[in-house]
């Protein structure tokens, strides 16, 4: 089975988070996610997770500080998901592969369809908000 490592930032101003919709022919497509994407060899969480918020979010990343990590088995795939907070950064978030994005009350994630990993980090989010 196919098994990846995965740099995931929980991109954060205030009370509020930004998103990112899945194209539709990625896996888990159409859903939400936080912005983030696969680690290359050689690279740290941290590494990856500045080259993946450019290419998608257009933002830079200064410091980033550790979240939580979480294994899950999709049963085509199983990921690992780095996950940090990326509160130090310069720009404005956009889409920049031409996804939808937004930003969005943490208290209101769960208005949101996101990827079955993904019930964790917002438990853990809403319990620290
Ligand atoms: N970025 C991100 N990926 C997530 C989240 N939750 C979750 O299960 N995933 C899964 C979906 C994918 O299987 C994997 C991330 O892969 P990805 O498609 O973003 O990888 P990538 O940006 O490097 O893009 P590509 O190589 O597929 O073009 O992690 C999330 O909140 N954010
Ligand atoms: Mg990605």
């Amino acid at each position: 089975m196919k098994q990846v490592d995965v740099a995931v930032g929980i991109i954060k101003r205030e009370s509020q988070t930004y998103i990112c919709k899945r194209p539709e022919d990625k896996h888990q497509g159409g859903l939400w996610e936080f912005p983030g994407g696969k680690i290359e060899v050689g690279e740290s969480v941290a590494q990856a997770l500045s080259r993946e918020l450019h290419e998608e979010v257009a933002i830079r990343v200064h410091s980033t500080e550790e979240f939580m990590r979480i294994e899950h088995d999709y049963g085509d795939k199983h990921v690992c998901l780095h996950i940090h907070i990326v509160a130090d950064f310069s720009g404005e978030p956009h889409g920049a592969e031409g996804q939808q994005g937004a930003w969005v009350d943490i208290a209101a994630l769960n208005d949101y369809a996101f990827p079955e990993a993904n019930v964790a980090i917002i438990n853990k989010l809403l319990e620290q908000s």
